[in-house]
Parts: structure tokens; sequence; C-alpha cells
């Protein structure tokens, strides 16, 4: 078998396909209810040591951020260029529309007027309008100690109101602390934190900013932030995708 067999025979699990075989039923139920939901072994290992690779590799990446330097926490990232690899534009595209009817069902409870297009291709153009061209996928990268403060990735006025996140890396293999977190700040209640564990090539979807909550009443709106515990040990990759593009 070529190398190019190889490869093509891998490209057939499309990102299209494996986006589709997730249980959309279950997943947009635990983002109802808890604002963030699990999507199993979305990447191979194998895919997830090659994302992780490229890494130090300059050309794939746009800029460079430690985090220690700007108060984010401890630890680096790199958003990368456009062209996206193959793989996470793919993801970035597949999952946009299944999180569009979410986006538009949760704006439409918080009375927000916002709505979102079916398809990423017309979003980002709403975002190049609005003068945000710059993508922000982004591959982050924590060693011993390292951590991410709370923080909500808005890059703009325009904001899709779901992201991605995927864990390259074995946690107790690779690494051990650096838990995914979210808080969930309630207005005039006390801040309610979700721990959300991950193995290797899982991917979690949450909210970035805002949420409807299902009060007594009528829903209220909640604030989210999510950030990552501090490593204990060894070596930690994710790569992020957010869906609008950066001011
Ligand atoms: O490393 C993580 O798990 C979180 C990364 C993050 O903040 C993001 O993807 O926006
Ligand atoms: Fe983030």
């Amino acid at each position: 078998m070529t190398i190019h067999s190889i490869s093509t025979k891998r490209a057939t699990r499309s990102a299209e396909a494996r986006v589709a075989a997730q249980d959309w039923g279950a997943l947009v139920g635990d983002l109802n209810s808890y604002g963030c939901a699990v999507m199993p072994a979305l990447l191979s290992p194998e895919e997830c040591a090659e994302i992780a690779a490229l890494y130090p590799h300059e050309e794939h990446f746009r800029s460079h951020v430690v985090m220690a330097r700007h108060g984010f926490g401890k630890g680096e990232y790199r958003y990368f260029r456009y062209p996206l690899p193959d793989l996470i534009g793919g993801l970035r595209t597949a999952l946009y529309p299944r999180l569009a009817g979410v986006a538009n069902d949760w704006n439409e409870r918080m009375g927000v007027a916002q709505r979102y297009p079916a398809d990423h291709a017309t979003f980002l153009q709403l975002c190049h309008e609005n003068f945000q061209t710059r993508p922000t996928p982004l591959l982050l990268q924590y060693g011993p100690g390292d951590f991410n403060c709370l923080h909500q990735d808005l890059y703009g006025d325009l904001a899709f109101p779901l992201q991605v996140a995927i864990l390259l890396s074995q946690p107790g293999e690779d690494f051990t602390g650096g838990e995914f977190v979210l808080t969930e700040q309630r207005p005039r209640m006390q801040s309610r934190a979700e721990v959300v564990p991950l193995r290797r090539g899982d991917a979690v979807i949450f909210a970035v900013h805002n949420r409807p909550v299902q009060g007594t009443k009528d829903h209220y709106r909640v604030n989210l932030r999510h950030g990552v515990s501090r490593l204990r040990s060894g070596k930690r990759h994710t790569v992020g995708i957010i869906f609008h593009d950066a001011k």
C-alpha cells in the first residue's frame, strides 16, 4: 500500500462522518442541562499524536502566546494560520451546523436577537464583514505546574456561543492534574463548578460566555468561564476549535 492510499483511506473517516456518528440527542440534552457535553473518541490516538506534533512547527501558526506574560496562566499556545490542517478545518465546518441549532435556540430563550446561519462559510463571511478575519483555532501546550485561568474566548462583537476543545494527551499516562473546568455564574447566586472528565481523543463542547437556564418561571442567563487546573506532572496538549474569527 502506498503512502497516498493510506492517507486516502484515513481521510474516508471524514470529519463529517465522525460528527454524524455522535449521539446528538444526548449531546444537545447535556448542553441544555449543563452547558457542556463530551463527544467520546472524536480523534484516534494516532491523530492526537499527529496534531500535537505540529506544535514546534511555526509554519502552521500565525502567533504564539506565552500565557504567563499576559496573566492568562502558565503554559503556551499557538493560533493556527489559514488554511487550517484538514482535520481541524473539517471538524470546524462539520460541527458548526449541529451547534448553530443549539445557539439559535439559546438566543431565542435568552431574548438575544442574533441568529446564526446554517453553514459555517456563511457565518465566517459575517465575521469578515465585521473585520474579524484572523483564524482562532489553537494548539495549547502545558507542562508541570502549568494552568489556564478561567476565561472566555471572545475576539470581537460577533461571537458564536459554543466552542470545542479536544484533549490530545492521555490523563494518567502522559500527564496528571490538568483537568478541564467550567464555572457558571448565576445571577444573585453562588457559582457552580463543573470538572469535565476527558480521555485522549475526547472533545468537550461548551458555552463560550452565556447560556439560558430554565428557572421556575422563565429562563435566566448564566455566565460561563472555562480553564484548566494545574498540571501535577507530564505534558498535555489540546486543540481548541472556536467558530468565530478574531479582530
Ligand atoms: O486546554 C484546555 O483544555 C482548554 C483550552 C482552551 O481554553 C480553549 O480551547 O479555548
Ligand atoms: Fe479557551
